[in-house]
């Protein structure tokens, strides 16, 4: 599997790492990337022998099967579509960009016309299993998602006690913080849809962790999860789960046995 990767941050240089040194894929490499920083994607190319590109669309039109995103909301927004018709499949980190629903089905159609699929991670959160069961037979009845983290790793203003930043839907929170609440449109997607999913984001100046609690309801019965991710060394805005699950995503994409 010849992968291309959209990204160098910390999740990007973290799949390098995993996927081209450590080997923890079987038969995946990364052969390509694009990063917004010249410099540092040609230190990238170096160190894990792969071909940096100038452009995201010279990458999409090279020789590769998977595209990973590691970089924006936006990104996703503005290639997406390309990198399915030129008939590769898509990995999203961001998954902020399936907020709305029309641009979600758009997509499908174009997965559909091409043989192409969308994958979209667990991320920073877990549960999607009992969502999506649930949503089956249309016996879910409310999700909600509380994110606490450190103020450094939500808006970076100093505060001196706990305060509700964002209380609201998911498809009002991913405007307001395209780079923090990206697990609130996963929980979206398994379960109710953005305008239907709770979201409150506190800052709290105690927390040491980026802590998401998930509470949902409906004929199963109902549930509470809450998950205390450290954050990566790199980037206090991401947890080390969002990494984690993009490399599961990538080990466990061809199985032959799918659990969950
Ligand atoms: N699904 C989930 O649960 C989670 C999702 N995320 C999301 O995953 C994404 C990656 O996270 P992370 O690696 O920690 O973020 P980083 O900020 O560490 O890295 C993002 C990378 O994308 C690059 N970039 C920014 N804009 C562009 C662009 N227009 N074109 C190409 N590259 C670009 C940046 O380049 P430069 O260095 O030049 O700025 C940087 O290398 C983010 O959107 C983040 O919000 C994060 C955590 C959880
Ligand atoms: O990493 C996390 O804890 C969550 C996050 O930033 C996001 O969902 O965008």
């Amino acid at each position: 599997m010849k992968l291309g990767l959209i990204g160098g941050g910390n999740i990007g240089k973290f799949l390098l790492q995993s996927i081209n040194n450590d080997q923890l894929v079987d038969g995946a490499q990364f052969v390509g990337l694009y990063t917004r920083n010249q410099e540092k994607a040609n230190e990238l190319a170096e160190q894990y022998d792969l071909r940096s590109y100038q452009t995201i669309d010279e990458l999409i039109a090279s020789d590769i099967d998977v595209i990973v995103e590691a970089a924006t909301v936006e990104v996703v927004r503005t290639h997406a579509a390309s990198i399915l018709t030129h008939g590769k499949d898509l990995v999203v980190s961001s998954v902020g960009a399936f907020s709305d629903n029309d641009y979600f089905l758009q997509l499908e159609t174009i997965c559909k016309e091409h043989g192409t699929t969308i994958h979209l991670p667990s991320g920073a959160v877990g549960g999607l299993d009992i969502l999506k069961a649930a949503k089956a037979i249309g016996a879910l009845q409310e999700v909600a998602l509380t994110t606490t983290k450190p103020p450094h790793a939500l808006n970076g203003v100093s505060l001196e006690k706990k305060t509700v930043l964002f209380e609201g839907n998911a498809y009002e929170a991913i405007k307001q913080f395209p780079k923090n609440i990206n697990v609130s449109i996963i929980l979206s997607l398994a379960g109710l849809g953005s305008k239907e999913t709770k979201v409150k984001i506190i800052a709290d100046p105690k927390a040491s962790k980026n802590s998401h609690e998930i509470t949902a309801k409906g004929a199963f019965g109902n549930v509470k999860l809450v998950v205390e991710n450290d954050p990566m060394p790199n980037n206090p805005k991401t947890s080390y789960l969002a990494a984690l699950s993009v490399l599961s995503t990538l080990k466990h994409k061809d199985q032959s046995i799918k659990v969950g």
